[in-house]
């Protein structure tokens, strides 16, 4: 069986890499699934940092190929803000809902046509010896003025894809063939099948 060790201990991605690697026929694990798993700090100012930080310390800590994520919502009219910060932007207990109330605040008064945001998904993949691979996808929207739907993690709910759907009311197939994190996997489908 392919193995690969997914540096995330966000369980809404661990899914969602789980269902993208399985149709690659590569069985994916995360850092929930391993025992005393180390916590990296992410001290690094871009994704694109942060990502290699998590994958390095990982592969260097079980000796194995490792790939991880750093995500986050870019929103134009706050200057990219919550940015590296998403998931510490509302404090370090990070909670998904006082990160979203803080945006819909942040964002309240800003006008239609004003509110232009982005994700985007940081992509590394370390192995022991060799230098690490690192790409970043995108995924284009706007942001709602409340929430809607419930599927998803994170910022989904108040993430459009369009005038009228929101990222949280896509089915887990239907996210995962347009999200950043689809883009960022696209670019790097290549080097993961050389890992086996
Ligand atoms: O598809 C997404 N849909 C909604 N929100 C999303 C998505 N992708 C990232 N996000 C948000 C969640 C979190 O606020 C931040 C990621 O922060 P990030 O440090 O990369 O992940 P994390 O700390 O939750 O887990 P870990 O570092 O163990 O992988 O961006
Ligand atoms: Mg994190």
């Amino acid at each position: 069986m392919k193995q690969l060790i997914v540096a995330t201990k966000n369980a809404g991605k661990a899914k969602e890499f789980q269902t993208m690697f399985a149709s690659l026929g590569i069985e994916t694990l995360s850092l929930l699934d391993l025992e005393q798993a180390p916590d990296v700090e992410e001290t690094g100012i871009t994704f694109e940092e942060n990502a290699k930080l998590k994958a390095e310390a990982i592969a260097k800590a079980y000796n194995v190929p490792v790939i991880a994520d750093d995500s986050g919502l870019e929103i134009e009219a706050l200057h990219g803000e919550p940015g590296v910060f998403s998931a510490r932007y509302a404090g370090m207990d990070k909670s998904d809902e006082k990160n979203i109330d803080k945006v819909l605040e942040k964002m309240r008064g800003v006008a239609d046509g004003h509110r232009k945001a982005r994700f985007v998904c940081a992509l590394a993949v370390a192995r022991p010896g060799k230098e690490t691979i690192i790409v970043e996808g995108y995924c284009n929207g706007h942001i709602g003025y409340e929430r809607k739907g419930n599927n998803g993690f994170g910022y989904d709910p108040i993430f459009m894809i369009n005038d009228t759907t929101s990222m949280a009311e896509l089915s887990k197939d239907e996210k995962n063939a347009i999200s950043h994190r689809r883009d960022a996997l696209n670019q790097l489908e290549r080097q993961v099948r050389a890992l086996f």
